[in-house]
Protein backbone atom coordinates (compact mmCIF):
# COMPACT_ATOMS: atom_id res chain seq x y z
CA UNK A 1 0.00 0.00 0.00
CA UNK A 2 1.09 3.37 -0.64
CA UNK A 3 0.69 6.69 1.21
CA UNK A 4 1.80 10.05 0.91
CA UNK A 5 1.32 13.01 2.49
CA UNK A 6 -1.33 15.56 0.77
CA UNK A 7 -1.36 19.27 1.70
CA UNK A 8 -4.11 22.03 1.22
CA UNK A 9 -3.75 25.55 2.78
CA UNK A 10 -6.82 26.83 2.20
CA UNK A 11 -8.45 24.30 4.98
CA UNK A 12 -9.56 25.71 7.88
CA UNK A 13 -7.34 28.31 10.14
CA UNK A 14 -3.80 26.54 9.56
CA UNK A 15 -4.66 24.51 6.59
CA UNK A 16 -4.48 20.52 6.18
CA UNK A 17 -1.73 17.71 5.42
CA UNK A 18 -3.10 14.48 5.31
CA UNK A 19 -1.16 11.03 5.12
CA UNK A 20 -2.90 8.38 3.62
CA UNK A 21 -3.32 6.75 0.24
CA UNK A 22 -3.71 8.40 -3.19
CA UNK A 23 -7.24 6.67 -3.54
CA UNK A 24 -8.51 8.56 -0.17
CA UNK A 25 -7.13 11.59 -1.59
CA UNK A 26 -8.52 11.06 -4.76
CA UNK A 27 -12.03 11.12 -2.89
CA UNK A 28 -11.33 13.79 -0.58
CA UNK A 29 -11.54 16.87 -3.15
CA UNK A 30 -13.54 18.64 -0.73
CA UNK A 31 -10.86 19.07 1.66
CA UNK A 32 -7.70 18.63 -0.11
CA UNK A 33 -8.75 20.83 -3.02
CA UNK A 34 -11.09 23.43 -2.21
CA UNK A 35 -10.83 26.32 0.24
CA UNK A 36 -12.40 25.89 3.37
CA UNK A 37 -11.06 28.87 5.15
CA UNK A 38 -12.58 30.29 8.33
CA UNK A 39 -11.62 33.88 9.33
CA UNK A 40 -12.15 34.64 13.77
CA UNK A 41 -11.62 37.52 15.80
CA UNK A 42 -9.35 35.90 18.30
CA UNK A 43 -10.19 38.60 20.66
CA UNK A 44 -13.92 37.72 21.33
CA UNK A 45 -13.04 33.84 22.27
CA UNK A 46 -15.06 32.89 25.16
CA UNK A 47 -11.77 30.61 26.38
CA UNK A 48 -7.81 30.65 26.93
CA UNK A 49 -5.38 27.96 26.89
CA UNK A 50 -3.09 28.41 30.49
CA UNK A 51 -1.37 25.66 32.36
CA UNK A 52 -3.43 23.45 34.26
CA UNK A 53 -1.48 21.96 37.65
CA UNK A 54 -1.27 18.33 36.99
CA UNK A 55 -2.21 18.17 33.56
CA UNK A 56 0.10 20.40 31.22
CA UNK A 57 -1.99 22.69 29.37
CA UNK A 58 -5.49 23.07 29.47
CA UNK A 59 -8.74 25.35 28.16
CA UNK A 60 -10.42 28.13 31.26
CA UNK A 61 -13.59 30.07 30.42
CA UNK A 62 -12.72 33.90 30.12
CA UNK A 63 -16.82 35.10 30.29
CA UNK A 64 -20.07 33.06 31.24
CA UNK A 65 -20.90 30.51 28.74
CA UNK A 66 -24.34 29.42 28.40
CA UNK A 67 -26.14 25.92 28.23
CA UNK A 68 -25.73 24.46 24.73
CA UNK A 69 -23.78 27.41 23.35
CA UNK A 70 -21.39 26.62 20.30
CA UNK A 71 -17.67 27.99 22.52
CA UNK A 72 -14.59 26.52 20.17
CA UNK A 73 -15.03 26.14 16.63
CA UNK A 74 -12.11 24.43 15.22
CA UNK A 75 -10.03 22.77 11.82
CA UNK A 76 -8.23 19.32 11.93
CA UNK A 77 -4.78 20.14 10.74
CA UNK A 78 -3.31 16.72 10.42
CA UNK A 79 -4.73 13.34 9.51
CA UNK A 80 -3.31 10.08 9.09
CA UNK A 81 -4.71 6.97 7.55
CA UNK A 82 -5.09 4.10 10.95
CA UNK A 83 -3.75 1.59 8.84
CA UNK A 84 -0.37 3.52 7.89
CA UNK A 85 1.59 3.06 11.32
CA UNK A 86 1.15 -1.22 10.54
CA UNK A 87 2.21 -0.77 6.47
CA UNK A 88 4.84 1.40 6.92
CA UNK A 89 8.30 0.57 8.11
CA UNK A 90 8.47 3.06 11.13
CA UNK A 91 11.75 4.68 9.75
CA UNK A 92 10.29 5.58 5.98
CA UNK A 93 7.02 6.04 8.58
CA UNK A 94 8.18 8.77 10.88
CA UNK A 95 10.18 10.79 7.64
CA UNK A 96 6.44 10.88 6.10
CA UNK A 97 4.82 12.65 8.95
CA UNK A 98 7.29 14.91 9.47
CA UNK A 99 7.38 15.55 5.33
CA UNK A 100 3.61 16.33 6.47
CA UNK A 101 4.01 18.63 9.05
CA UNK A 102 6.84 20.74 7.54
CA UNK A 103 4.32 21.01 4.35
CA UNK A 104 1.97 23.00 6.93
CA UNK A 105 2.38 26.97 7.11
CA UNK A 106 2.92 26.74 10.95
CA UNK A 107 4.18 23.19 11.77
CA UNK A 108 4.54 24.27 15.41
CA UNK A 109 0.79 24.04 15.55
CA UNK A 110 1.17 20.18 15.22
CA UNK A 111 4.60 19.32 16.84
CA UNK A 112 4.16 21.24 19.75
CA UNK A 113 1.23 19.97 21.23
CA UNK A 114 0.77 17.94 24.25
CA UNK A 115 3.18 14.55 24.70
CA UNK A 116 2.59 12.35 26.96
CA UNK A 117 2.84 8.88 25.59
CA UNK A 118 5.78 6.73 26.85
CA UNK A 119 5.72 4.13 24.48
CA UNK A 120 5.91 6.73 21.40
CA UNK A 121 9.34 6.87 19.71
CA UNK A 122 8.89 9.80 17.89
CA UNK A 123 7.90 13.80 18.33
CA UNK A 124 4.67 13.36 16.15
CA UNK A 125 3.77 9.87 16.99
CA UNK A 126 3.61 11.35 20.88
CA UNK A 127 1.63 13.75 19.04
CA UNK A 128 -0.83 11.83 17.72
CA UNK A 129 -1.34 9.17 20.76
CA UNK A 130 -1.86 11.82 22.70
CA UNK A 131 -3.78 14.25 21.29
CA UNK A 132 -5.83 12.08 17.92
CA UNK A 133 -9.28 12.10 17.23
CA UNK A 134 -10.55 8.66 14.84
CA UNK A 135 -12.77 10.26 11.76
CA UNK A 136 -13.40 9.07 9.04
CA UNK A 137 -12.20 10.61 5.46
CA UNK A 138 -14.35 8.72 2.77
CA UNK A 139 -14.89 5.98 4.02
CA UNK A 140 -11.84 5.11 5.79
CA UNK A 141 -10.92 5.44 9.60
CA UNK A 142 -8.11 8.14 10.20
CA UNK A 143 -7.18 9.82 13.24
CA UNK A 144 -6.92 13.71 13.31
CA UNK A 145 -5.69 16.31 14.99
CA UNK A 146 -8.02 19.86 15.81
CA UNK A 147 -4.68 21.93 17.55
CA UNK A 148 -6.98 24.05 19.77
CA UNK A 149 -9.60 21.22 20.66
CA UNK A 150 -6.63 18.86 21.29
CA UNK A 151 -5.56 21.26 24.55
CA UNK A 152 -8.98 20.05 26.02
CA UNK A 153 -8.27 18.04 28.73
CA UNK A 154 -10.92 14.96 30.10
CA UNK A 155 -12.96 15.51 32.63
CA UNK A 156 -15.62 11.91 33.95
CA UNK A 157 -18.31 14.67 33.80
CA UNK A 158 -18.06 16.94 31.41
CA UNK A 159 -19.09 21.09 30.96
CA UNK A 160 -18.62 21.04 27.01
CA UNK A 161 -18.62 18.13 24.52
CA UNK A 162 -17.79 18.14 21.18
CA UNK A 163 -19.57 17.78 17.33
CA UNK A 164 -17.54 16.39 14.19
CA UNK A 165 -18.13 17.63 10.78
CA UNK A 166 -16.51 14.85 8.70
CA UNK A 167 -17.15 15.94 5.41
CA UNK A 168 -15.40 19.20 6.56
CA UNK A 169 -12.78 17.76 8.93
CA UNK A 170 -14.51 20.66 11.83
CA UNK A 171 -15.30 20.42 15.16
CA UNK A 172 -17.28 22.51 17.40
CA UNK A 173 -17.09 22.04 20.96
CA UNK A 174 -20.58 23.57 23.10
CA UNK A 175 -21.12 23.76 26.52
CA UNK A 176 -22.96 20.63 28.32
CA UNK A 177 -24.20 23.14 31.10
CA UNK A 178 -23.67 27.00 32.21
CA UNK A 179 -19.89 27.67 32.57
CA UNK A 180 -18.50 30.59 34.79
CA UNK A 181 -15.67 32.69 33.67
CA UNK A 182 -12.17 30.82 34.96
CA UNK A 183 -13.91 27.27 35.15
CA UNK A 184 -11.69 24.56 33.13
CA UNK A 185 -13.47 23.84 30.03
CA UNK A 186 -13.88 19.69 29.97
CA UNK A 187 -14.82 17.49 27.20
CA UNK A 188 -14.86 13.63 27.88
CA UNK A 189 -12.81 11.27 25.69
CA UNK A 190 -15.14 8.40 26.37
CA UNK A 191 -18.38 7.23 26.61
CA UNK A 192 -19.74 9.23 28.93
CA UNK A 193 -22.01 7.87 32.44
CA UNK A 194 -19.84 5.24 32.96
CA UNK A 195 -18.81 3.65 36.65
CA UNK A 196 -15.34 4.37 38.04
CA UNK A 197 -13.46 1.00 37.00
CA UNK A 198 -14.66 0.96 33.62
CA UNK A 199 -13.66 4.81 33.21
CA UNK A 200 -10.36 4.10 34.27
CA UNK A 201 -10.10 1.16 31.93
CA UNK A 202 -11.22 2.58 29.09
CA UNK A 203 -8.62 5.83 29.63
CA UNK A 204 -6.13 3.01 29.62
CA UNK A 205 -4.96 3.95 25.96
CA UNK A 206 -4.41 7.66 26.46
CA UNK A 207 -2.09 6.68 29.32
CA UNK A 208 -3.10 8.63 31.89
CA UNK A 209 -4.31 8.72 35.57
CA UNK A 210 -7.76 11.06 35.46
CA UNK A 211 -7.41 13.86 37.68
CA UNK A 212 -10.97 15.59 36.95
CA UNK A 213 -13.23 16.81 39.80
CA UNK A 214 -14.99 13.57 40.09
CA UNK A 215 -12.02 11.25 40.33
CA UNK A 216 -10.68 13.59 42.76
CA UNK A 217 -13.39 13.89 45.27
CA UNK A 218 -14.21 11.75 48.55
CA UNK A 219 -14.61 8.36 48.09
CA UNK A 220 -18.24 8.36 49.07
CA UNK A 221 -18.88 11.11 46.58
CA UNK A 222 -17.15 8.66 44.04
CA UNK A 223 -19.02 5.93 45.53
CA UNK A 224 -22.43 7.41 45.19
CA UNK A 225 -21.90 8.83 41.53
CA UNK A 226 -21.06 5.14 40.66
CA UNK A 227 -24.45 3.75 42.20
CA UNK A 228 -26.23 6.48 40.27
CA UNK A 229 -24.66 5.51 36.95
CA UNK A 230 -24.82 1.80 37.54
CA UNK A 231 -28.95 2.53 38.19
CA UNK A 232 -29.05 4.53 35.31
CA UNK A 233 -27.50 1.70 33.42
CA UNK A 234 -29.70 -0.63 34.63
CA UNK A 235 -32.68 1.21 34.10
CA UNK A 236 -31.94 1.91 30.06
CA UNK A 237 -30.96 -1.87 29.45
CA UNK A 238 -34.76 -2.74 31.06
CA UNK A 239 -36.24 0.12 28.88
CA UNK A 240 -35.29 -1.84 26.23
CA UNK A 241 -36.32 -5.44 27.63
CA UNK A 242 -39.91 -3.55 27.94
CA UNK A 243 -40.22 -2.88 24.91
CA UNK A 244 -38.94 -6.57 23.57
CA UNK A 245 -41.27 -7.95 26.04
CA UNK A 246 -44.17 -5.41 24.79
CA UNK A 247 -45.09 -3.72 28.39
CA UNK A 248 -45.06 0.16 26.81
CA UNK A 249 -46.53 1.14 30.11
CA UNK A 250 -43.51 -0.03 32.25
CA UNK A 251 -41.24 1.45 29.52
CA UNK A 252 -42.94 4.69 30.24
CA UNK A 253 -42.64 4.05 33.80
CA UNK A 254 -38.82 3.36 33.52
CA UNK A 255 -38.06 5.85 30.87
CA UNK A 256 -38.90 8.92 33.68
CA UNK A 257 -36.80 7.17 36.40
CA UNK A 258 -33.91 7.57 34.32
CA UNK A 259 -35.10 11.15 33.45
CA UNK A 260 -35.33 11.71 36.88
CA UNK A 261 -31.38 10.27 37.79
CA UNK A 262 -29.61 12.31 34.94
CA UNK A 263 -29.15 15.43 36.03
CA UNK A 264 -27.74 14.22 39.27
CA UNK A 265 -25.08 13.23 36.91
CA UNK A 266 -25.27 15.85 34.34
CA UNK A 267 -25.62 13.46 31.91
CA UNK A 268 -27.70 15.80 29.32
CA UNK A 269 -26.77 13.94 26.19
CA UNK A 270 -29.26 11.04 27.29
CA UNK A 271 -32.60 13.22 27.65
CA UNK A 272 -33.14 12.93 24.00
CA UNK A 273 -32.88 9.25 24.08
CA UNK A 274 -35.72 9.14 26.51
CA UNK A 275 -38.18 11.12 25.81
CA UNK A 276 -37.95 9.13 22.08
CA UNK A 277 -38.79 6.05 24.53
CA UNK A 278 -41.57 8.11 25.76
CA UNK A 279 -42.80 8.32 22.91
CA UNK A 280 -42.62 5.02 21.43
CA UNK A 281 -44.00 4.10 24.22
CA UNK A 282 -46.90 6.48 23.58
CA UNK A 283 -46.99 5.52 20.16
CA UNK A 284 -47.73 1.37 21.26
CA UNK A 285 -50.57 2.79 23.27
CA UNK A 286 -52.37 4.17 20.35
CA UNK A 287 -52.01 8.21 21.95
CA UNK A 288 -51.44 10.38 18.94
CA UNK A 289 -50.76 13.34 20.78
CA UNK A 290 -48.48 11.98 23.47
CA UNK A 291 -46.73 10.12 21.01
CA UNK A 292 -46.05 13.30 19.10
CA UNK A 293 -45.43 15.64 22.12
CA UNK A 294 -42.44 13.54 23.17
CA UNK A 295 -41.33 13.04 20.02
CA UNK A 296 -40.80 16.53 19.18
CA UNK A 297 -39.74 17.40 22.80
CA UNK A 298 -36.69 14.75 21.52
CA UNK A 299 -35.98 16.33 18.57
CA UNK A 300 -35.65 19.65 20.30
CA UNK A 301 -33.09 18.83 22.44
CA UNK A 302 -31.38 17.37 19.25
CA UNK A 303 -32.06 21.01 18.09
CA UNK A 304 -30.58 22.63 21.33
CA UNK A 305 -27.79 20.71 21.39
CA UNK A 306 -26.92 21.92 17.51
CA UNK A 307 -26.92 17.76 15.99
CA UNK A 308 -30.13 19.06 14.18
CA UNK A 309 -31.11 22.40 12.59
CA UNK A 310 -34.84 22.28 12.82
CA UNK A 311 -37.35 19.52 13.43
CA UNK A 312 -38.75 18.55 10.51
CA UNK A 313 -41.59 16.59 9.29
CA UNK A 314 -38.87 14.02 7.91
CA UNK A 315 -37.76 13.77 11.48
CA UNK A 316 -41.00 12.82 12.52
CA UNK A 317 -41.87 10.17 9.87
CA UNK A 318 -38.11 8.43 10.50
CA UNK A 319 -39.10 8.39 14.17
CA UNK A 320 -42.16 6.39 13.20
CA UNK A 321 -41.08 4.56 10.69
CA UNK A 322 -38.26 3.11 13.22
CA UNK A 323 -41.39 2.60 15.78
CA UNK A 324 -43.32 0.48 12.79
CA UNK A 325 -39.86 -1.43 12.13
CA UNK A 326 -39.05 -1.85 15.29
CA UNK A 327 -35.66 -0.46 15.50
C1 LIG B 1 -5.55 15.93 24.40
S1 LIG B 1 -4.32 16.34 25.57
C2 LIG B 1 -5.07 17.61 26.50
C3 LIG B 1 -4.20 18.84 26.59
C4 LIG B 1 -2.89 18.64 27.31
N1 LIG B 1 -3.09 18.77 28.74
C5 LIG B 1 -1.81 19.60 26.84
O1 LIG B 1 -1.02 20.03 27.67
O2 LIG B 1 -1.77 19.88 25.66
C6 LIG B 1 -4.42 14.91 26.57
C7 LIG B 1 -3.39 14.84 27.67
O3 LIG B 1 -3.67 15.82 28.69
C8 LIG B 1 -3.53 15.25 29.98
N2 LIG B 1 -4.87 15.14 30.60
C9 LIG B 1 -6.07 15.33 29.98
N3 LIG B 1 -7.08 15.17 30.82
C10 LIG B 1 -6.54 14.84 32.00
C11 LIG B 1 -7.10 14.51 33.28
N4 LIG B 1 -8.41 14.49 33.49
N5 LIG B 1 -6.25 14.20 34.27
C12 LIG B 1 -4.89 14.23 34.08
N6 LIG B 1 -4.32 14.52 32.90
C13 LIG B 1 -5.13 14.83 31.87
C14 LIG B 1 -2.92 13.88 29.77
O4 LIG B 1 -1.53 14.00 29.81
C15 LIG B 1 -3.40 13.51 28.40
O5 LIG B 1 -2.56 12.56 27.77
Amino acid sequence: MKYCAFTNSRHGFRGISIVTTPETAADSMRILDEAVVSTRNESILPYKIVDIPGKGKGVIATRHISQYEELMLDYATFAVDISFASRVPARTGYQLLHLAAMQLADPASVLELGQSNSFAADVLENVLRTNAFNTMIGEVPHMALYPEVSRINHACKPNAYTRFIPRSLEVSVAAVRDIQPGEEITISYITIGQETVQRKRALEVWGFECKCSLCSSSQNEIAASDARRRQIETLRGQVVEAFQDGKPFQALRLSRQVLNLLPSEELFPLYSEQYENMARAYWFLRDREKTMKYAKMSLEVLVEQGYIERVTPEHLEAMWRNFAEGR
